[in-house]
């Protein structure tokens, strides 16, 4: 039986890695409660999608222990385990199986064995919250890379899962779409019953996750608060991630006592940050 104070999500002293050799991973610890948004961040190759993958079973650590809802991991609870956790890749398109957007969204609920009545709902409540009611009817080819995630996500989330890990899904995106599904991921964590994990590079969601887990070379480098992640300079650089724009001016305009005189300034670069203005963080070239 689930322990009552279990985590949604716990790694303890995880290594792994794909082929003898070098490991992606190295002693990682770190534990998610239930609700969270974490947002996994660090320069490309670190291992975010990796630990993301261990979270549900795709890949298995060589040592150390995942659980998920304080249950470990394990090949035999793994499929079960799985049912509870949804994934939203990068490309939407190597998730499209169906014909027509509802079929796609229908078959993924069929492995649920849930009645046609509910499933039916379910497609209606999923397809009215995304908004994409008017496509349902269409081939997912057909759509643009915008509509064909919120589908994707639509899919997702019809399963109920307990635990959404969005790997990398707006990162193909143009900045409507990407705001959009940001938005999307903001009302998850309003209603609160889900733990969201968001592997990424953007600054926007990054600032709006609860927690930041930093790796670096495959090492956890941070595990912080957002304010305090992009508080520390010398962790940013670390991370190769340069202080998005409207931060730095907010910080130049507050260093040079402007912040409490014109106010007007650094209210817009508080509010680009509410409305996730601060774009896609520039990794620094190695
Ligand atoms: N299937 C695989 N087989 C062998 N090596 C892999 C495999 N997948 C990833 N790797 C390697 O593992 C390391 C971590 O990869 P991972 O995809 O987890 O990084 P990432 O931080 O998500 O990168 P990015 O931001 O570029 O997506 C990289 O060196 C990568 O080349």
């Amino acid at each position: 039986m689930e322990r009552k104070n279990a985590a949604a999500a716990e790694l303890q002293n995880v290594e792994f890695e794909y082929e003898k050799g070098e490991p992606v991973l190295r002693d990682i610890s770190l534990r998610a409660e239930k609700g969270e948004w974490i947002a996994v961040v660090g320069e490309s190759g670190c291992g975010k999608s990796t630990l993301v993958r261990l979270l549900n079973a795709l890949l298995r650590p060589r040592s150390g222990t995942v659980s998920v809802f304080g249950e470990e991991l394990t090949e035999r609870n793994a499929p079960l385990m799985r049912a509870r956790i949804g994934m939203v890749f990068q490309n939407p398109d190597n998730q499209f199986i169906g014909e027509t957007v509802e079929e796609d969204i229908a078959f993924g609920l069929e492995g649920l064995c849930l009645d046609l009545a509910e499933m039916e709902r379910r497609i209606e409540r999923y397809a009215h919250r995304l908004k994409i009611e008017a496509l349902l009817g269409r081939h997912p080819g057909e759509l643009s890379g915008g509509q064909k995630q919120r589908c994707a996500v639509a899919a997702c989330l019809a399963m109920e899962p307990e635990i959404v890990v969005f790997d990398e899904a707006t990162s193909m995106q143009d900045e409507r779409s990407r705001r959009e599904l940001l938005e999307v991921m903001r009302d998850m964590k309003r209603q609160g019953s889900y733990t969201v994990f968001s592997v990424t590079h953007d600054a926007a969601e990054m600032l709006a996750a609860d927690r930041i887990w930093a790796l670096k070379g495959g090492f956890v480098r941070a595990d912080r608060t957002p304010d305090a992640f992009f508080a520390d300079e010398e962790l940013l650089g670390d991370c190769g991630i340069e202080l998005p724009f409207g931060l730095r001016l907010e910080r130049r305009l507050s260093a040079l006592g402007a912040a409490a005189s014109d106010g007007g300034a650094a209210e817009t670069g508080a509010k680009q940050a509410g409305e996730g203005g601060y774009g896609r963080v520039r990794h620094r070239q190695t």
